[in-house]
């Protein structure tokens, strides 16, 4: 049997708007690839794939999928990795219920999501679930810090073709509200762990009668880590819920929440639920037997209630008393009635804060007008993020794209770094006692008292990521000569271990004068003073305020942080190109569902694709994949330059079209290009076609937008019907193949 090589490039198969984007946009990359013999291989990251992958016994062997998450979670420590990483579902609970019924529909026998496990068997399906849950895929494969920013050509062009802002008036009541202690951020403690200290640590929960119990055992730490422990006080929360929705209501805003449900899969879950209840307070006061008995979980959100109580005329009415009483509330959907506490995963506190900025602070309400926003975000640790952006631009008026200047980040990320790696050790206290870390040695690393239903944590940065990271930051200053700041607050116990790694390495290398340490507060009102000045900054940041400072400033400056260059350096030497900065963006697939238009930008793709090939072209020494990536930059160029990215309304070109304008230029590109005769002979028969066949082919993919579409299911869609709705030019189907 002939040996058949492993491919040089994966690409991921994913959910949602980007993978109906693949299925137009892929069969054109190997197409293109296979003329320089480059085979772009795929692994499937799905949740629906990862649901499968998880319950073999319960599948028939055609039906059996290969854990592809695990493969590629080892593939990141190779050398040779090289990785198109496209966004995934994190799932909320109500997320991963739903693909679960969609699979059982569709055949597969897979066991229920044991809402309330009481069987070791039950326990056991939960336990398996709970890994698929939330953000389980990127924290495996991004064994690397973390380079985003926005490519040149892409800044160039959203600075010419500024987007749409909306006004910030100065008397806006748009405002952040923050707890005033008892949060994780005034909590916290942090030590570095000396080699004495390191090795096999426990985390302990020891009860008002001296009982203990072992909540973690083997947590393996290094010499050298920075180990992290906090807590948010239950009550206090509750307490500063009540109180925001009556201030809201004072206010005359929309009341809304910000939390990362998804990252924070452990946490903020929990701390949602808390709003659920702080909203409905009166409800489960009087009712709370009966909600328990209906299988009410408030962490699952309101649209979960509902749907159990649709039976309960009470219940229901006692709701309906409630609303009529609260401020009117943030919407998600405010035509479908769907609310800000529907489901967990529905604002995302990444993308939802910055859009709101976008808007001049202004959020939909359940009438469907615009309005002022109380945005509640419970923890202080990186809230005054946003409590400053909305300050500045209520001084300043908005940001002008057309000369603002550019926020790149430079994220310590790897090896689950921060907050972002806490969920197995995350813990809501079950009564009133001590929560402990126990190292190996005997110390008492940390501990806290607290109280039941009190959300405990502990996370490590480990001390090799830190160190490149810092590198990372160095090599983009020198690269920039950009203004450079790390976003670390002194006061703060995790911060104030960092900078002991940071301020030393930058004295050695005597480059300390090229930057500043700066609080997220303040850090934020320089680098808007500066971009405003039409200059650059760079963010160098911890994990948390990577995820949302690439969403934050690339929505500000370009509209959307889906055009953003996203690197990841593997610390073992490969790479993954993770595409743009954004999510799967749910509500592009049900208008391509409705009208069969998908506005999906995959300018975050073209990006990554270019970068991955000149990645390979480098590290294989593989000259044609240099000449591919290469023309594959002018291509993106071309996009830019002649306007080719989707509109957002049925009937204008949309993703697919963008597709073939990159196909096209890409291939003039390469029949252009004198660094390799072979290729530009190979691609110009090619570039002349798709030239010649140009209107035949805009339209055949003109004539397919305008009706339903059918997919065959929203996690896990046909790959034919899918392929049928996203390749309906059957000219370019012909020269694609
Ligand atoms: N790297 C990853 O794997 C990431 C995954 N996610 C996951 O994505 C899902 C949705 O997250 P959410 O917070 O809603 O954020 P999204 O970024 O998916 O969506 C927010 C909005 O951003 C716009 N948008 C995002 N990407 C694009 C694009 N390529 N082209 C055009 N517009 C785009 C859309 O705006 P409009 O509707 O106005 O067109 C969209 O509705 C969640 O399951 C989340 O966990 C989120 C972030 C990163
Ligand atoms: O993994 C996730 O849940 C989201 C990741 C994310 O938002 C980001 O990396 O920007
Ligand atoms: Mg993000």
């Amino acid at each position: 049997m002939a040996e058949t090589k492993s491919p040089e490039i994966l690409y991921t198969i994913v959910d949602e708007a980007p993978e109906l984007a693949s299925a137009s946009f892929l069969p054109i990359i190997r197409k293109f690839a296979s003329a320089a013999g480059i085979t772009v291989g795929t692994k499937d990251i799905s949740l629906a794939g990862r649901i499968i992958a998880t319950f073999p016994e319960n599948l028939t062997e055609a039906q059996r999928q290969s854990d592809d998450l695990a493969e590629l979670g080892e593939l990141v420590k190779q050398p040779g990795a090289n990785v198109i990483k496209l966004p995934n579902i994190s799932a909320s609970v109500p997320q991963l219920v739903a693909a679960v019924k969609e699979l059982q529909a569709q055949g597969y026998a897979l066991p229920d999501y044991p809402e309330d496990p009481q069987t070791d068997a039950e326990k056991d399906v939960r336990a398996r679930y709970d890994g698929i849950k939330g953000s389980a895929v990127n924290p495996v494969l991004r064994e690397g810090n973390s380079d985003r920013r926005a490519a040149k050509a892409v800044k160039n062009d959203a600075q010419k073709n500024p987007h749409r802002m909306g006004k910030w008036s100065a008397d806006s009541k748009t405002k952040v509200s923050s707890m005033d202690g008892n949060d994780f951020r005034s909590n916290e403690v942090s030590a570095t762990l000396t080699a004495e200290q390191a090795g096999t640590a426990k985390i302990e929960f020891v009860g008002k009668d001296g009982s203990t119990k072992v909540l973690k055992d083997g947590w393996p730490l290094e010499a050298g880590a920075v180990v992290d422990a906090s807590f948010m006080s239950a009550r206090a929360l509750s307490d500063f819920l009540a109180k925001q929705i009556e201030e809201t209501k004072a206010d005359g805003t929309l009341f809304s929440l910000h939390l990362k449900a998804t990252m924070m899969k452990v946490s903020d879950p929990i701390i949602f639920g808390h709003a659920v209840r702080a909203w409905l307070a009166p409800v489960f006061e009087k009712h709370g037997d009966a909600l328990k008995a209906a299988g009410v979980n408030p962490n699952s959100g309101l649209g979960d209630l509902l749907e159990r109580v649709k039976d309960k005329p009470e219940i229901l009415a006692a709701i309906e008393e409630v609303r009529e009483q609260r401020p009117p509330m943030y919407m998600v959907n405010s035509d479908k009635g769907i609310t800000n506490l529907h489901v967990p995963s529905d604002v995302i506190i990444d993308a939802s804060m910055p859009a709101l900025i976008r808007a001049g602070g202004k959020g939909w309400g359940p009438d469907g007008n615009e309005g002022d926003s109380n945005c509640v975000i419970p923890d202080n640790s990186y809230a005054p993020v946003y409590d400053e952006s909305i300050k500045f631009f209520k001084e300043n008026g908005a940001l002008d794209p057309a000369t603002a200047g550019s926020v790149q980040n430079v994220g310590l990320m790897a090896q689950k770094a921060e907050e972002y790696g806490s969920h197995p050790t995350t813990f809501e206290a079950e009564a009133e006692g001590t929560m402990r870390i126990v190292l190996e040695n005997g110390d008492v690393l940390h501990s806290h008292d607290v109280e039941a239903g009190d959300i405990w944590r502990a996370c490590t940065t480990k001390k090799a990521p830190i160190e490149n990271w810092v590198q990372l930051a160095m090599d983009r200053q020198r690269l920039t000569g950009a203004q450079a700041i790390f976003w670390l607050d002194e006061t703060r116990a995790h911060d104030a271990e960092l900078i002991k790694y940071v301020t030393p390495i930058l004295e050695a290398k005597g480059v300390a004068d090229k930057f500043e340490i700066l609080a997220p507060r303040e850090a934020t009102r320089a680098s808007l003073e500066t971009i405003t000045a039409g200059k650059d900054s760079i963010a160098i940041t911890g994990n948390v305020l990577r995820d949302y400072l690439t969403d934050l400033f690339p929505i500000l400056e370009l509209g959307t942080s889906a055009k953003m260059l996203s690197i990841v350096k593997l610390m073992n030497g490969g790479g993954l190109f993770e595409t743009g900065a954004g999510g799967s963006a749910p509500k592009h697939v049900q208008q391509l569902v409705e009208e069969n238009h998908l506005r999906w930008d995959s300018m975050g793709e073209f990006c990554a694709l270019g970068e991955s090939l000149k990645f390979l072209a480098d590290s294989q020494g593989n000259d044609k994949a240099g000449v591919l990536g290469e023309a594959a930059e002018e291509a993106t160029q071309g996009i830019l330059d002649n306007d080719r990215s989707p509109s957002r309304k049925v009937g204008q070109p949309d993703n697919r079209d963008s597709h073939y304008w990159f196909a096209r230029y890409w291939a003039e590109a390469l029949a252009a290009q004198t660094k390799d005769a072979e290729l530009a002979v190979h691609f110009k028969p090619l570039a002349e076609e798709l030239g010649a066949k140009e209107a035949e082919i805009t339209g055949e993919l003109a004539a397919a937008q305008g009706q339903a579409a059918e997919i065959g299911g929203y996690y896990k869609p046909s790959d034919e019907q899918k392929a049928e709705v996203m390749r309906p030019s059957k000219t370019l189907n012909a020269i694609i193949g």
